[in-house]
């Protein structure tokens, strides 16, 4: 695994493709050149098996990913992860998560809902389930599904103690 570079403030990309930060929906830090060669291994080794419990089929697939950084207050909302111009091609996203232990922080949980929304809805479904971010557990759901990062409270303030995730998704380079 590369060492964490440089982290940005991380960006959202809207339905209609323009990419910029805006921390009324997102906040948190991204280093999008980091690299976990042995991290994308582990997960095409388990790749099938996931495939075929989520319903979704990528025969010729490239994984996408960055490491992002939440610290005190930060968040994502509630979102999808395709819809816009350049991220249709998105089959599975994953989420692996790090960070120290014992945990310095609270909050921080995915909250996955039951539905897959369209672009453009704007209701919340009603139902839902939370995943804590447990230090080297890995979620896999859905590019399609609603889902959101809730806010975080690091009270020490260091980075260090924050909630880190790498999140990526696997993509079709078929289509
Ligand atoms: O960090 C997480 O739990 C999810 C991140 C996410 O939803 C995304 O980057 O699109
Ligand atoms: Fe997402």
């Amino acid at each position: 695994m590369r060492e964490p570079g440089r982290f940005i403030e991380s960006k959202v990309i809207h339905d209609n493709g323009s990419i910029e930060t805006d921390r009324s929906i997102r906040r948190s830090t991204s280093d999008i050149e980091f690299s976990a060669p042995e991290l994308v291994a582990a997960i095409d080794d388990v790749r099938h098996t996931v495939e075929s419990i989520l319903g979704v089929s990528c025969p010729a697939g490239t994984f996408e990913y960055e490491l992002a950084s939440h610290g005190d207050g930060d968040f994502f909302a509630a979102h999808h992860d395709v819809g816009a111009p350049g991220t249709n091609s998105r089959v599975l996203t994953f989420v692996y998560y790090l960070h120290r232990t014992p945990k310095k922080f609270t909050g921080g949980q995915l909250r996955i809902y039951d539905v897959a929304v369209s672009a453009g809805q704007t209701s919340y479904p009603t139902s839902y389930r939370d995943f804590e971010p447990d230090n080297d557990s890995i979620v896999f759901f859905r590019p399609t599904a609603f889902h959101e990062v809730r806010r975080i409270a690091c009270p020490s303030g260091q980075v260090g103690d924050g909630r880190f995730a790498i999140n990526g998704w696997l993509c079709r380079t078929d289509i």
